[in-house]
């Protein structure tokens, strides 16, 4: 029997935590990527969210809506309720999460497991300026943030993106196996 997982992607922007999950769902079809609800402006790209106001937002947080939310880069982030479900089914479901939700999270999902990603500043710097979705002195405010401790005590993987992006999907494809009980 499979027992189902939460998988928090996390490090700094840019480093490429949605590019990775999109391509490891593509090598691993059984993998779930959680949809967040995000009070940012609807359709600028990078992963599939929820876009709601801040005021839908807190309604939602208000009414339990979330299973873990967080605050950072003046938005607000929430994970669905319904993720519990998926995993109660056995689900492998990732989520990009924030490293200051982490003890949160663990706190809430069963076998909660955490994916570092690592890349070089000069490397962060230069994906973030191409992926232009930030303003100039959004992406300097992400830059500034870059470095953050991760707390102790948790099943953290680490595994570097500053090579080429195919090499870093099939190493996380190969760590990130489902809980067999
Ligand atoms: N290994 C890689 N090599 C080159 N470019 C990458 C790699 N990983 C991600 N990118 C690019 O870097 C930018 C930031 O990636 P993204 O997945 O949005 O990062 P994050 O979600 O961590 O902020 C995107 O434009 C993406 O296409
Ligand atoms: O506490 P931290 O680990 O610094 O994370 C703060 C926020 O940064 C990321 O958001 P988002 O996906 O909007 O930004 P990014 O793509 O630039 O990382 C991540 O998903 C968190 O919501």
């Amino acid at each position: 029997m499979i027992k189902g997982r939460l998988i928090a992607v996390v490090g700094p922007s840019g480093v490429g935590k949605d590019s990775v999950m999109q391509g490891v769902a593509q090598v691993l079809p059984e993998v779930l990527l959680v949809r967040r609800v995000i009070t940012r402006a609807p359709d600028l790209g990078g992963e599939d969210y929820d876009a709601v106001t801040e005021t839908q937002f807190q309604k939602m947080a208000k009414n339990g809506e979330f299973a873990v939310h967080w605050g950072a880069h003046g938005l607000y982030y929430g994970i669905p309720q319904t993720v519990r479900h998926q995993i109660g089914k056995g689900g492998l479901c990732l989520a990009n999460f924030s490293r200051k939700a982490l003890r949160a999270g663990a706190d809430t999902f069963p076998n909660f497991m955490v994916l570092n990603l690592t890349a070089q500043p000069e490397t962060l710097a230069a994906r973030l300026g191409a992926r232009g979705r930030e303003t100039a002195s959004d992406i300097a405010r992400r830059l500034a943030e870059a470095e953050k401790s991760l707390p102790i005590g948790l099943n953290i993987q680490t595994v570097s993106n500053d090579g080429p992006l195919d090499q870093t999907i099939a190493r996380v494809a190969k760590l990130i196996q489902p809980v067999s009980i």
